[in-house]
């Protein structure tokens, strides 16, 4: 931040230097006690409509007016005065209603007032859960203290963390993620924050909650206890416990909109629709191509299923520019992301709750919950990223039908009026069979969606609140065949978990120390066992096979049933493999459907090296009975080349010597005839490439042949099958052919090679006459 000059002006005068100097340090300290006399007479109720109503210094009101901020809303008007006094703050406001400015502002008045300088360290420590939300405090806190000559820094994961080291040291006001920072507390020598004057924790109630915990109490253990602590969120809590947690001293309670009739913001407009699991998609991709001139975002439960609907939406050109932004993306691509979206007027960005809480997109015109919310505080932060700062905004719900009772008394329950609509007829889009058809051509996408299928169904039996989703009532099986996905799915979930506490730690699910041990070197025969007893029967493919061997695989199933947490797994029919599998020839097609798997082996898709084994042809191979040889008769029936005819029937036409000899006899006639015509056909041509010869050469000379005699072909009588038999023997004929050359890698055109070809083309000028002449001149080529 440049030192501020702003309405300063060097005027020249005859006093010498030093004196100046003397002169400008006692107009700052009398500034400074001032400002320190008008924040103690403030009165705390006195209406604080202006920024230029707050003792604030010059250096902050210019920062605030050169952004263009002028009034003061609400929670600024009620927290900025008491945070000013030192005052320790539970912040509760609306989203969009102003938060950032109600702790920035007090956050530089503190350093400002105590004189703060680049030697005495880290004065104020904000923390962020998110990275998005970090860089976009840190933002409006370069905006706001542009005048400033406080060293501010960002520190968030992702970055350069050797980078970040050797700057802590000199910085006064960090903008941070918990693990980020508490890394640098623990690594970095120079880092000393002994003297911390503000704690700023945005989004408390996140940041305070299971995922973040043992960070933010490590963190505050190596802060000193005399700072200043403020809380800030739309879903603040007074939660006792937290306040200990934090060594906060008679907090004060700021919530503005408490006695407001709604939640969220009265500018945004809300609405739900009930649609079963296996609609879902169809809905989403309606809904978006009939809001193709938005800005639209759809929040998704996890990171898979928002890369799977993205990658298939994409393909389906709905109209409208897509992004995609989740936890699992690096963060260059997140914040190109963030900035693309930002930028945009109309566009549709796909969403994990990582944007959820904090983000200021302008003007974004629809919020879609996809999937359900895991609570009304997540709903309140999803919508509030529409109808910000008293814009308006609209806001959609999508609840499968079982969902519907316990989501809405939560909603009412938190004050969030929403009102039920129902999906115009045929503004639905069924896209269903083209999610097929691509998921059937592109393995990789097949394998996403398992995985977002697993997710979603992971993430709705991990949440905690089964009043309102309860695994029992969706129709997941509907829902991954509209994904496009084959087979179906069997779904285990390990009973005897506490589920409360995996839901708790989102990201640590590894982590869980009631998952039963594993030996820590695991033998070959480990594995062997494992794979073995994870192979389950879909109830799908059980109905399709009988034997044996599927009933022992079912009971492997069941006696899994334990050990798996939760498992996705399907035997792959062979016939489902892939389309490009099958061969498809004129007259050979591909031995029928479910007949073919239950012969052969069914490949149970238990590994990534199986999922892989998927891709290539070759493998599959034998997996996959050979094609059988079809004719077609006249009425377009198939039969097999030989069909074998009943015993009986067979007697009755006679002896059997008798119908030999009289095949062969036929046999021999049919192909007499055939051969017949062949030549006829062969001397035709023959005669009217002479013919033509002929008129040609004439032609040249300048004469008309006028009667070019006719030779007429008396047919041959003799025995075509002697005539083959006749055929000189390979053996016979390699004494006329050339000597075999040996292979070379590479061609060149050396002399050797020129005799050949000259060779070649004294042999070509020689018309084959008959059968032995085609069959010699075809052994000399291919030789
Ligand atoms: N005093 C003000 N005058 C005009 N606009 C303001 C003022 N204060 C904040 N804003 C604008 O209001 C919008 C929302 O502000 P902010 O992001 O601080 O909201 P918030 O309450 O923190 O929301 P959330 O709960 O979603 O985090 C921003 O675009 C910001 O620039």
């Amino acid at each position: 931040m440049p030192p501020h000059t702003a309405g300063r002006r060097h005027k020249p005068s005859g006093r010498p230097k030093a004196n100046i100097k003397s002169l400008k340090r006692k107009r700052d300290v009398d500034d400074h006690e001032k400002l320190e006399k008008a924040v103690q007479e403030l009165d705390i109720k006195s209406e604080i409509k202006d920024f230029s109503d707050l003792p604030l210094s010059q250096i902050t009101a210019s920062g605030l007016e050169a952004s263009h901020f002028k009034t003061l809303t609400d929670i600024q008007s009620k927290a900025i005065p008491l945070a000013l006094k030192g005052r320790d703050i539970l912040g509760a406001a609306k989203t969009g209603s102003g938060k950032t400015l109600a702790f920035l502002v007090p956050v530089l008045e503190r350093l400002y007032r105590a004189r703060w300088t680049e030697f005495d360290g880290l004065g104020a420590l904000i923390i962020s859960p998110t990275r998005e939300l970090a860089i976009q405090i840190f933002e409006v806190l370069r905006k706001i203290g542009r005048y400033h000559t406080f060293s501010a820094a960002l520190v968030i994961g992702g970055g350069d963390l050797k980078q970040q080291q050797e700057r802590l040291g000199r910085m006064n006001i960090l903008v941070c993620t918990p693990g980020r920072m508490l890394q640098h507390m623990d690594q970095t020598a120079a880092f000393e924050v002994g003297n911390l004057q503000v704690l700023v924790l945005d989004e408390a109630d996140r940041i305070m909650d299971m995922g973040f915990q043992s960070s933010v109490d490590a963190i505050i253990e190596h802060l000193p206890k005399g700072r200043q602590t403020m809380l800030f969120s739309a879903t603040q809590t007074k939660k006792v416990s937290d306040l200990a947690r934090l060594n906060l001293q008679d907090p004060e309670y700021v919530a503005v909109h408490e006695a407001a009739l709604s939640a969220t913001p009265s500018t945004l407009q809300q609405h739900y629709v009930v649609v079963p699991l296996s609609k879902k998609l169809n809905t989403l991709f309606g809904f978006i191509r009939a809001n193709v001139k938005s800005k639209i975002i759809v929040f998704f439960s996890s990171a898979k299923q928002v890369r799977f609907t993205y990658e298939t939406f994409r393909h389906l050109q709905p109209g409208i520019p897509l992004l995609h932004l989740h936890g699992r993306q690096k963060l260059s691509a997140r914040l190109d992301v963030t900035s693309k979206f930002s930028a945009s007027r109309n566009s549709c960005i796909f969403a994990t709750d990582v944007v959820a809480r904090g983000l200021d997109f302008p003007a974004v015109d629809w919020v879609i919950q996809l999937d359900c919310p895991e609570d009304a505080d997540t709903y309140i932060h999803r919508v509030g990223r529409t109808a910000r700062a008293e814009k308006p905004g609209k806001a959609v719900l999508i609840l499968d039908p079982s969902e519907e009772d316990g989501m809405i008394k939560r909603l009412e329950h938190k004050k969030v009026t929403i009102q039920k609509i129902n999906i115009r007829k045929g503004k639905e889009k069924e896209i269903g069979d083209q999610l097929q058809k691509m998921c059937f051509q592109d393995p990789e996408l097949k394998y996403l969606g398992k995985k977002a299928f697993e997710s979603y169904a992971k993430s709705l039996w991990l949440q905690k609140d089964k009043e309102v989703f309860n695994i029992d009532k969706y129709d997941l099986e509907g829902f991954h065949t509209s994904m496009g996905l084959p087979g179906t799915p069997k779904i285990k979930f390990r009973k005897g978990d506490d589920t409360k506490k995996l839901k708790n730690t989102p990201r640590g699910l590894d982590d869980d120390s009631d998952e039963p041990k594993k030996p820590e070197v695991r033998t070959k025969y480990d594995r062997m066992f494992e794979r073995r007893n994870q192979d389950v029967l879909s109830s799908h493919y059980a109905k399709t096979i009988a034997d044996d061997r599927t009933e022992i695989q079912s009971q492997h199933a069941d006696a899994d049933e334990d050990d798996d947490f939760l498992s996705v797994k399907r035997i792959v029919p062979v016939d489902e493999l892939s389309s490009s599998d099958q061969e498809d020839g004129e007259f050979t097609r591909s031995a029928t459907k479910v007949v073919t798997g239950i012969g052969k082996d069914p490949l149970v898709i238990d590994s990534k090296r199986r999922e892989k084994l998927l891709m290539s042809k070759k493998q599959l191979l034998k997996y996959k009975e050979k094609g059988v040889k079809l004719v077609y008769d006249d009425d377009g029936v198939a039969h097999q080349v030989y069909e074998l005819e009943g015993e009986e029937a067979f007697e009755k036409q006679g002896p059997a010597a008798a119908q030999r000899a009289k095949f062969v006899q036929e046999e021999t006639e049919r192909v007499r005839e055939a051969d017949i015509d062949d030549r006829q056909l062969a001397k035709q041509k023959k005669r009217e490439k002479k013919e033509k010869k002929r008129a040609r050469e004439a032609a040249e000379i300048g004469l008309v042949d006028e009667a070019v005699p006719t030779l007429v072909d008396t047919g041959n009588e003799e025995d075509p099958l002697a005539l083959l038999a006749s055929l000189p023997l390979l053996e016979d004929a390699e004494d006329d052919r050339p000597a075999k050359r040996p292979k070379k890698w590479f061609e060149d055109d050396s002399g050797d090679e020129g005799t050949r070809r000259k060779g070649r083309i004294i042999e070509a000028e020689v018309e084959p006459e008959t059968l032995e002449d085609l069959e010699a001149l075809a052994a000399g080529l291919l030789n």
